[in-house]
Parts: structure tokens; C-alpha cells; sequence
């Protein structure tokens, strides 16, 4: 089997992204996985080890730090996040494309190492319509909603240096915004459907 691109999908809260992703999930089955992330958080109710998070003692987090195992890695309200270099081959060595969800700073990290990603960034139409989607959303208190907009304005800044990504979305119409997102990972998903009909999987 080929080890395809990872795809690192990025953008400020709000902008789509899971959205945009659980499309892709829904058009093509098995063909996609997120890599599973590190978290020093407690697992929520319901949540499975190795399915939701590898939940990590801090001690176990700083070793893999110093052992240079994360692609990136972020501190989020007392909690530290990481994505695996493991977590990525674990995806690929089942064969799927792998999806990565990170955010600016996460790109920025990712970009150092030689993961050979594919870098896309899903911008909102405006800076308004981000905050009416997130209103939309329900999930947003008047605090987090303007920390999100904080954040929101480094990352659209980042993406709008040139290369900075490899693909702007501009997710305005979902449905055109999908036919993009497809667009750029299509070939990928045929190369590996053929080669699992030659597989006979
Ligand atoms: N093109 C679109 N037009 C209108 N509404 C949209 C569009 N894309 C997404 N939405 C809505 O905007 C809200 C935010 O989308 P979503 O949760 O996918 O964002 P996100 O980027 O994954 O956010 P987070 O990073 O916080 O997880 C959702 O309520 C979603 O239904």
C-alpha cells in the first residue's frame, strides 16, 4: 500500500472544518481516519482510550516531549494536547488517508518536521459570519466566543501570508466549499480504491 499525504485541515473555530470533514467521512467510508491525539485531560464519560485520546500522565507526556514523538504539540486550559508521529503511521498503516485537525500553531510546528503533509486552511467568508456560526453553534459562552475571535484573527493573519498553506477554502456555500475540499484530495482517494480492488479488499 502507498503511504498517501496526510491532510492537515486548519482554520479558526467555527470556520467548518468538522463539518467540511464528516462530509468527506460520510461520501467515502473507510477511506479517512483522524489521527488519535495525546491528552494529560481525564477522560470524559464515554470516552475510549485509543479511539477518543491516549490519556497520558503529565510524566508520560514531558518524556514523549524529550523523546521528540510529537509532530505537535499545545497547552489548552491547564491540559496538554499532542499529535503523535505514531498516531499518524498507526492511520496509515491501515491503510486510510490520514486527517490531521490542528491549529495554527500546530501547523506551524507540523511544517518543521518531515511529515510531508498536505497543509489546507478553511477560511469563513467574513469575520461577522464566523461569530454568527458560532452563536449558531450553542456552544459558546460571551467568553469563549471572544477568545475564539481573539485566536481567530492570528490564525486568518498566518493564512494570509503567501505559502503558508497549500489550499484556501473559503467556506462560504458548504456544498461548493466541499467540491473544493474533494478536489484536492480525490485523486488520493481513487489511488487507494484501486488498490484495494487489486487487493481484493
Ligand atoms: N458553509 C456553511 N454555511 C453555514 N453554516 C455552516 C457552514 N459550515 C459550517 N457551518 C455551521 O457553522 C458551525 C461551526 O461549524 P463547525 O463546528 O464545523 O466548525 P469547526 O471549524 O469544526 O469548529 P471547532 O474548531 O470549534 O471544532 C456549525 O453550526 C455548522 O453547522
Amino acid at each position: 500500500m502507498s503511504k498517501f499525504r496526510p491532510l492537515v485541515v486548519s482554520g479558526p473555530s467555527g470556520c467548518g472544518k468538522s463539518t467540511l470533514v464528516r462530509k468527506l467521512f460520510d461520501e467515502f467510508h473507510d477511506c479517512f481516519a483522524f489521527s488519535v491525539s495525546h491528552t494529560t485531560r481525564a477522560p470524559r464519560p464515554g470516552e475510549v482510550e485509543g479511539t477518543d485520546y491516549f490519556f497520558t500522565s503529565r510524566e508520560e507526556f514531558d518524556k514523549m516531549v524529550q523523546e521528540d514523538a510529537f509532530l505537535e504539540h499545545a497547552q489548552f486550559s491547564g491540559n496538554r494536547y499532542g499529535t503523535s508521529k505514531k498516531a499518524v503511521e498507526e492511520v496509515q498503516n491501515t491503510g486510510r488517508l490520514c486527517i490531521l485537525d490542528v491549529e495554527v500553531n500546530g501547523v506551524r510546528s507540523i511544517k518543521k518536521t518531515d511529515l510531508n503533509a498536505r497543509f489546507i486552511f478553511i477560511k469563513p467568508p467574513s469575520f461577522e459570519c464566523l461569530r454568527e456560526r458560532l452563536k449558531g453553534r450553542g456552544s459558546e459562552s460571551e467568553t469563549s466566543l471572544n477568545k475564539r475571535m481573539e485566536t481567530a484573527t492570528e490564525a486568518l493573519e498566518y493564512a494570509s501570508v503567501p505559502g503558508s498553506y497549500d489550499h484556501v477554502i473559503v467556506n462560504d456555500v458548504l456544498d461548493v466549499a466541499y467540491e473544493k475540499l474533494k478536489g484536492i484530495i480525490i485523486a488520493d482517494v481513487q489511488q487507494l480504491q484501486n488498490e484495494r480492488l487489486k487487493a481484493g479488499r
